[in-house]
């Protein structure tokens, strides 16, 4: 919580004065049982009317001071509150954004959105509470005792035995509800990955029908929630009854005992009315407290598992850039591997293997092989979405971990293998690959992609909504609608990872060729399973197993690689492989 607490830095004033308020409230909590035994000793005994009115008023008053103390606390403390949740969301969220792939397939997608979300939302109702209720409710337990004692020490000793009493049982029912919220939690966190991996995965789940299945794991998930829910429910309902027995004993203690003080005119009825009054004030302040505590703890274990986010450092840190207009030439290749070797976290064995070749300006680059045998992997290297365990990755001639990150995946446009468009119309989709690219700009790269038509069989055009995920389009109206997205910043290397897959092979072919045409001096990068996809490209790169099976022509791959003719062969017949 301590690491949070500089996101409160911006609230100082707020963090002082909703706390100043909420005691200013508690001092007039204090008073009002003196002025209510007033009431009683001189108005009341005296039959004095006008005396009763008067400090009816009074009350009246304090009541009203007390409520706008405790509405400013509470505005001032809400004010703080928010602004810390926000200033942490908005961090978290560029913190997340600049976590490169490795550590966010280490944390898991699921769990990073859980501590966006009820992981903020819980350490800000934690910093709520805290700011109105820290001080408050302490202030109050000692305030009214130190009352009790101005009015009768001798009385307010029952108050000593019945405030470490009551302390003693709210403690105990805070030590056996404290760690059961924690498994609440833990336990609430697992129902929601589940709701959300659900809900993502709607289709899939119906199309396997796995609904029923899918079913009991989430009410065996949700029983275990119920279950800890429901015992730390019991054990909770037992602070009032056990806290009120005390209590109402402490306060048969008083009237008794105060009672007989009466009788021998120690003290007054009045007096006896306000150390009852101020028995209850203790009660309902040490409730709150314990409230207090178990949110704090709650907020704490949130706050935990935000700075386990935090405490991910980025891997990939922003190359030096500089020189990168001069590596520019002709000369150079566009794009080199030297021996580059690489596995993925966790992973015993390297997903790529002493990978090592050349691409110029201008050249298609097939990428084949059975699948998880590295294709994504390699091409992953290029915008630097990983970095390589041994070798080198280089492009226009530098090392991409010298390169500017932007500058890199501006000159790289990848299409990945699942097309994602956003919640919004094709236009603002589009210009997510420029922002200030113009209509003419965006047709020409769907003209490219062959995305043209879709755009234009739409009443709306390019303001046509597309909804989350793209769910209102087809799997190949996606797949052109990302590949033109990639296409509008007119990238220098342009990388299909298999992005091709669900289009028809003559949509398929009319792509290959208005790339080709469209685009001359673009590296593109196309990786497929399909040997027709690949064949004309000037250079195909073989993989199996991570490593290079062949690297060539069509040509050269069907007279000298094994793996090549074997996937050409299984796929194509003789007159279409020749
Ligand atoms: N994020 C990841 N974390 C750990 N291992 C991974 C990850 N992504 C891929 N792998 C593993 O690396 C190997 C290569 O995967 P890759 O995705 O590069 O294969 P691919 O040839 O593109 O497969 P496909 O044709 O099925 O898409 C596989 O064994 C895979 O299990």
């Amino acid at each position: 919580m301590k690491r949070l607490l500089p996101f409160l830095s911006g609230y100082k004033k707020e963090s002082i004065i909703g706390p100043l308020f909420k005691l200013l409230e508690a001092t007039f909590e204090l008073i009002v049982p003196l002025i209510m035994a007033q009431i009683i000793d001189v108005g009341i005994k005296n039959q004095d009317v006008p005396y009763i009115w008067k400090m009816g008023v009074v009350l009246v008053a304090f009541g009203v001071l007390g409520l706008s103390c405790s509405l400013l606390a509470q505005y001032f403390a809400a004010k703080a509150a928010v602004g810390f949740g926000t200033g942490l969301r908005h961090a978290l969220f560029q913190h997340i954004g600049e976590l490169s792939y490795a550590e966010i397939d280490q944390a898991g997608s699921s769990t990073l959105v859980v501590r966006m979300t009820s992981d903020i939302n819980q350490v800000q109702s934690g910093v709520n509470l805290v700011l109105r209720l820290f001080l408050r409710s302490p202030f109050i337990v000692v305030g009214a005792m130190i009352m009790a004692f101005t009015i009768d020490v001798k009385t307010a000793f029952i108050f000593l035995i019945t405030v470490p009493l009551l302390a003693v049982v709210i403690y105990g029912i805070m030590m056996l509800t404290i760690p059961l919220y924690k498994k609440v939690q833990k336990s609430l966190d697992e129902v929601l990955l589940s709701t959300r991996e659900n809900l993502a995965g709607i289709r899939v789940i119906r199309a396997f029908r796995t609904q029923e299945r899918e079913k009991v794991e989430f009410e065996e998930k949700s029983t275990v929630l119920m279950r800890f829910q429901q015992l730390v429910g019991k054990i909770s309902a037992l602070l009032n009854p056990l806290t009120y027995v005390l209590v109402n004993l402490g306060i048969i203690a008083v009237v008794w005992y105060g009672g007989s003080a009466v009788d021998t005119g120690r003290i007054t009825q009045g007096e006896v009315i306000a150390l009852v009054n101020y028995m209850s004030q203790i009660l309902l302040a040490l409730v709150a407290l314990a409230n207090l505590i178990v949110s704090f703890t709650k907020a704490v274990a949130s706050a935990g598992r935000i700075n386990e986010v935090f405490a991910l450092v980025p891997g990939i840190r922003d190359g030096e850039g500089g020189a990168s207009e001069k590596k520019e030439e002709k000369s150079v290749p566009r794009v080199e591997m030297r021996n580059v070797t690489f596995s993925y976290q966790g992973s015993k064995e390297p997903a790529l293997s002493d990978i090592t070749f050349s691409a110029a300006e201008g050249e298609t680059i097939g990428i084949i092989g059975s699948t998880g045998c590295g294709k994504s992997s390699l091409v992953n290297l290029i915008p630097r979405f990983y970095d390589v365990d041994a070798g080198q990755v280089l492009v226009n001639g530098m090392d991409v971990r010298e390169w500017k990150l932007h500058e890199l995946r501006e000159k790289a446009g990848v299409v990945p293998q699942k097309a994602v468009l956003f919640h919004g119309t094709i236009r603002e989709n589009m210009q997510m690959g420029k922002a200030d690219a113009t209509d003419d700009e965006i047709r020409n790269a769907l003209k490219t992609a062959q995305a043209l038509e879709i755009v234009e069989s739409k009443p709306e055009g390019l303001n046509t909504m597309v909804s989350e995920g793209g769910k209102n389009l087809s799997g190949g109206q996606k797949q052109r609608l990302t590949i033109a997205r990639a296409l509008v910043r007119s990238p220098q290397i342009l990388i299909l990872d298999d992005s091709a897959s669900a289009l028809d092979f003559a949509t398929d072919s009319r792509l290959r060729k208005a790339l080709l045409e469209d685009t001359p001096g673009m590296t593109v990068f196309i990786v497929s399973q399909r040997a027709a996809s690949i064949m004309y490209a000037d250079k195909i790169i073989v993989l199996e197993d991570g490593r290079m099976a062949g690297f060539g022509t069509h040509k050269e791959l069907l007279n000298s690689c094994g793996v090549y003719q074997e996937i050409c062969y299984s796929q194509l017949s003789k007159e279409e492989v020749r």
